[in-house]
């Protein structure tokens, strides 16, 4: 039998608010038709997390209301979360709702954790896109939106905050349509009794749904409506919802053409017709309510269940994989009694106890343990089907964003079915470059963002390193956007990473959860360097080590290119002698050489868009790999030095959305920082929406001047967009002042 009922996650451990509800008829087997993978999206302080609690108190997980005030939520529950008030984990929890179980992922809003949205939205099928109906679509609802896109997932928008009197539900609507370019479809609409509480009109029922405060909304009153204007106004608009809905299905149309009109037409079709044309993402529903005041919360879960698709309806590019496993791997957790757990998503097949799996990287893993956890305790389970989430015990090797495969050859085999169902021919080869390229068809690689900041980070003591070397490593495989380097020029350990909070949390994180108070450098932007022009380079060294000679001599050629990191010159003078080159020695000289791009010349930044090609090397016998390695590292090194780069610092996309009478001020105060104006367009009646892109050197401090300058009444975004080339002055300044001579 299997647990119907749990909380994923190490989210409330040891929590006695939390109820162990183990009775009978929740621990059915559940399949995959009655599971919701669901996301919850937001702009920062939306309600998402407010939402969540109140479905996990709804569904009976819960025996108290937890608030983001208290900081007593369940989902924000690590330290950090709970002291700021902010979601910085995805966290997931898993809860039954009328026959269904919901494993949902509340994601955090902040710029610095985008990667954990990213690697949430693999592990989902439909999004819950939180809209605050204060401040409709914001800077940060674009950017989840385009993230959901990208993602292809069907969602449901949820108006929070209707409880307030400046609320706006008709301008939320709106902000759908204009701001998103989405066909939003109202199924409900918000009613205010005599007393000014919120109540919601049902479009579909034509009922009236009221709660009470008394028993924190947990019951609600359905109201059939009485023969009256708002009956009548309310009829209007179901029509107008069938009449939308019946141009966009067609199964729905010839129901209105045969019944000829919209009256009979039931309301269990009109969800059917809702349900087909969300999960086509021809439409969002819209339903609206209160998180906090308790109001709406379980018919979004009854959305939730009718709406948004089944494991099943979706991922079928995962159907190469015929009945062999394949697996997404969307965070990793650290229990202390544990260790390292991987939270997977499996797509296709089953996942058993002691099975052999392969991660992205190709590395052999073996599944110890499979846990379900049930409110405060993992329960241990022997498998877990397709559609559902697991808790695997005992990998090593994998990362966040890995799938998990049975095979190497299980992953090209689908691969192979994969390609020839898209009429692709391409051959598959055995090497590693091919390998990750290949994943990218299921788009499946895990995209890491580029760093943008780096810091020194020093333990406390030199006997504390390597306890901090481990601590880093763990919180590396939880968070893959967090870089960490040995410099060896300063012998320092770096971090690079997306922003200030993400470093201080980073810091907080490893004197709470692993005692070492850890001292953090100055903040620095991560720089990237290119080459300007091709060079090429012969290098030899010879050396004799414990009596035998070793020598290599080898040339080398550094192009500027986008695609390819290393290449072979296919001239007719060097094409014979390197295809008579063992695949190793390739391998060898190929590892060397792209060794020496991690560190450019000029600020110590990653060297990019240059690839490396070989024309020749000539080994002496008994030539050590690590010394041709050596010699291939050196000669690129030494054509970047001689050489020379350029330096490319990080660009970030902004979003301000701003009163029409501050955007002169704020366009005026952008010009002076180096950015490019992308677009200004009109966002409702009073403000602009500015898209501009503009150097991370120059936006230090730039939320608070923005404050200042709108006096509070600007609102913005920003997330890095890459990379760029700056003007000579420009990038003098950004070398002293890594130098730290500025
Ligand atoms: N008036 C009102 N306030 C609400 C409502 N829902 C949430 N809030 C408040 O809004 C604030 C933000 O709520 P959260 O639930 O933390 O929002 P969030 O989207 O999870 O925030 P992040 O995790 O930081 O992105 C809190 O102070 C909540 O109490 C609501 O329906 N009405």
């Amino acid at each position: 039998m299997k647990m119907l009922q749990y909380t994923l996650l190490n989210v409330p451990l040891r929590r006695n608010k939390l109820l162990l509800r183990y009775s009978a008829q929740l621990f059915k087997r559940c399949y995959s038709a009655d599971i919701r993978n669901i996301g919850i999206l937001a702009h920062i302080d939306a309600g998402k997390t407010t939402t969540t609690e109140r479905m996990l108190f709804y569904a009976g997980k819960t025996r108290s209301l937890g608030e983001v005030h208290r900081g007593n939520t369940v989902t924000d529950y690590l330290t950090q979360e709970r002291e700021r008030g902010i979601t910085i984990c995805s966290s997931a929890v898993t809860f039954p709702w009328n026959g269904k179980r919901i494993n949902l992922l509340d994601t955090p809003g902040h710029i610095d954790f985008t990667m954990e949205v990213e690697q949430s939205l693999y592990a989902v099928d439909g999004v819950v896109i939180v809209l605050d109906g204060t401040a409709g679509v914001e800077a940060q609802t674009v950017t989840v939106w385009t993230q959901a896109d990208k993602h292809n997932l069907p969602r449901l928008v949820f108006v929070n905050k209707m409880d307030r009197p400046d609320a706006n539900f008709d301008k939320c609507v709106d902000d759908l349509k204009s701001k998103l370019d989405a066909k939003p479809i109202c199924t409900q609409y918000p009613v205010k009794n005599n007393e000014g509480h919120l109540g919601i009109y049902d479009v579909i029922t034509l009922e009236q749904l009221s709660w009470q405060q008394k028993d924190y909304g947990r019951v609600y009153h359905k109201t059939k409506l009485e023969s009256s204007d708002a009956l009548r106004d309310l009829q209007e608009k179901r029509n107008e919802l069938i009449d939308q809905l019946s141009g966009l299905d067609d199964e729905l149309a010839d129901v209105v053409i045969s019944t000829e009109g919209f009256d009979q037409v039931s309301n269990k079709l009109i969800g059917q017709a809702i349900r087909r044309a969300t999960n086509q993402n021809k439409i969002v529903p819209v339903l609206l309510g209160s998180a906090y005041k308790n109001i709406g919360i379980q018919r979004l879960m009854d959305a939730v269940n009718d709406y948004l698709p089944t494991p099943e309806e979706r991922n079928q590019i995962y159907e190469c994989f015929g009945n062999d496993l394949a697996g997404k791997v969307f965070k990793i957790v650290h229990d202390k009694q544990r260790g390292a757990l991987t939270l997977v998503r499996l797509i296709r097949g089953e996942l058993k106890r002691g099975m052999r799996l392969t991660c992205s990287s190709g590395q052999a893993e073996v599944v110890s343990k499979i846990y379900e956890p049930l409110a405060d305790e993992y329960r241990e389970v022997s498998s877990v089907q397709a559609g559902d989430v697991a808790i695997c015990a005992g990998l090593k090797s994998t990362v966040t964003g890995d799938l998990l495969t049975s095979s190497h050859s299980s992953l090209k085999n689908a691969q192979k079915r994969l390609m020839k169902s898209r009429g692709l021919t391409t051959q598959l080869h055995e090497d590693e470059e091919d390998f990750v390229g290949n994943q990218e068809m299921f788009a499946i690689e895990t995209q890491i963002p580029d760093a943008v900041y780096f810091c020194s980070i020093e333990p406390p003591s030199i006997s504390s390193q390597t306890a901090m070397e481990q601590a880093l490593k763990q919180l590396q495989r939880e968070d893959p956007s967090l870089r960490v380097s040995y410099d060896a020029v300063t012998g320092q350990t770096v971090l690079g990473g997306m922003g200030e909070l993400h470093m201080d949390i980073i810091k907080s994180r490893m004197l709470s959860e692993y005692k070492i108070d850890v001292d953090l450098g100055p903040l620095q932007i991560a720089y990237k360097e290119t080459i300007e022009s091709s060079a090429i380079n012969t290098f030899s060294l010879e050396k004799e080590i414990a009596g035998s000679k070793q020598n290599v001599s080898i040339t080398l050629e550094l192009v500027n290119d986008q695609v390819e990191v290393f290449s072979l010159d296919k001239s007719p003078e060097n094409v014979q002698n390197l295809n008579a080159l063992r695949p190793r020695i390739l391998q060898v000289v190929r590892k060397g050489a792209i060794s020496a791009l991690e560190r450019g010349p000029r600020v110590g930044g990653q060297v990019v868009d240059t690839q490396i090609r070989l024309h020749n090397v000539v080994i002496g016998r008994g030539t050590a790999d690590s010394f041709i390695m050596a010699a291939a590292a050196q000669c690129v090194q030494k054509l970047l030095t001689t050489n020379g780069t350029r330096l490319l610092e990080p660009i970030m996309a902004l979003q301000i959305v701003a009163p029409n009478d501050r955007v002169s001020g704020i366009m005026a105060d952008l010009s002076r920082r180096r950015s490019l104006i992308k677009d200004v367009t009109t966002k409702g009646d009073k403000n602009k929406l500015i898209l501009v892109n503009a150097p991370l050197a120059e936006l230090s401090g730039y939320s608070s001047a923005l404050r200042t300058i709108s006096s509070g009444t600007a609102s913005m975004t920003m997330q890095p967009c890459g990379f760029s080339e700056m003007n000579s002055a420009d990038e003098s300044l950004a070398v002293r002042r890594a130098q730290g001579l500025e």
